[in-house]
């Protein structure tokens, strides 16, 4: 483990060793929030990556070490998609984790993603947000983010115009993403850094001039959005491959 200027960064041999140090951290955060506060509120990520995480949380030992009437689910970033599409981060998340595991279905809180534009859904998720947490910006107890090549986050991608501060938004709507699918809606960086603990997962080979860029380069969050997160007291950790952490300090 060592220290960057951008949070902890822990590297593993392989892309398994990093989900089994994100399950096993994701286990670690449940129980104490769940010891010290009740509840444990946490934020998924969309994509590829944090699919073998959930497959390990899925699964005994560490699907039974978690109380789940507890556990109250949302997502960092949504695609703008029906619930059942290919592109959705709640469909990706149902499949591979919450279908297998005793949480109450009113625990899951997707976006709402069909029917309205990406500015309604961005702003009812967010009254949706506040309501549940009781706090004008929720205080998650841990919010899983990735990175994409190009060093987006969550879905703030580069050069996408920021919500103008100070703006109360605490989601955002996202058009024309350069990934597909184009409308999207994310948690803004006011939202992300005020999570108790904060976790990128990264692995490939694909994402390593990013993540160089993002731990080590010159600040620049308009070029490398991931670098905008900065918890205000929360904690920070990188969990990355080898594969990923290759062109560290390179540059
Ligand atoms: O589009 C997205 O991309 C990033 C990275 O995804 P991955 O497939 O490279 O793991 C993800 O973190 C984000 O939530 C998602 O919407």
């Amino acid at each position: 483990m060592s220290q960057t200027q951008r949070g902890e960064l822990a590297v593993f041999p392989d892309a398994a060793a990093v989900a089994d140090e994100a399950a096993r951290r994701f286990v670690a955060l449940a129980q104490a929030a769940i010891a010290e506060r009740g509840r444990f509120t946490v934020a998924l990520s969309g994509g590829s990556t944090p699919r073998a995480m959930h497959e390990r949380l899925a699964a005994p030992p560490l699907s039974t070490a978690i109380d789940w009437e507890r556990v109250f689910v949302y997502w960092g970033d949504e695609r703008m998609v029906p619930p059942d599409d290919a592109d959705s981060s709640y469909r990706m998340a149902r499949d591979t984790l919450l279908a297998h595991v005793p949480i109450p279905a009113a625990n899951i809180v997707p976006a709402p993603t069909v029917g309205g534009t990406p500015a309604d859904a961005a702003r009812a998720y967010a009254e949706t947000l506040v309501a549940q947490f009781g706090q004008d910006v929720p205080e998650f107890d841990l919010i899983l983010l990735g990175i994409g090549p190009d060093g987006h986050t969550a879905s703030l991608f580069p050069g996408q115009p920021e919500p103008s501060a100070p703006s109360a938004d605490l989601v955002v709507a996202v058009h024309d993403s350069p990934k597909p699918p184009p409308d999207r809606i994310s948690f803004t960086y006011r939202l992300i850094n005020a999570a108790h603990n904060i976790m990128f997962v990264v692995t490939g080979a694909d994402k390593a001039e990013a993540l160089n860029g993002v731990l080590h380069g010159p600040p620049n969050r308009a070029h490398l959005p991931a670098q905008g997160v900065q918890p205000t007291a929360g904690s920070l950790l990188w969990l990355v491959d080898r594969a990923a952490a290759q062109a560290l300090g390179a540059s």
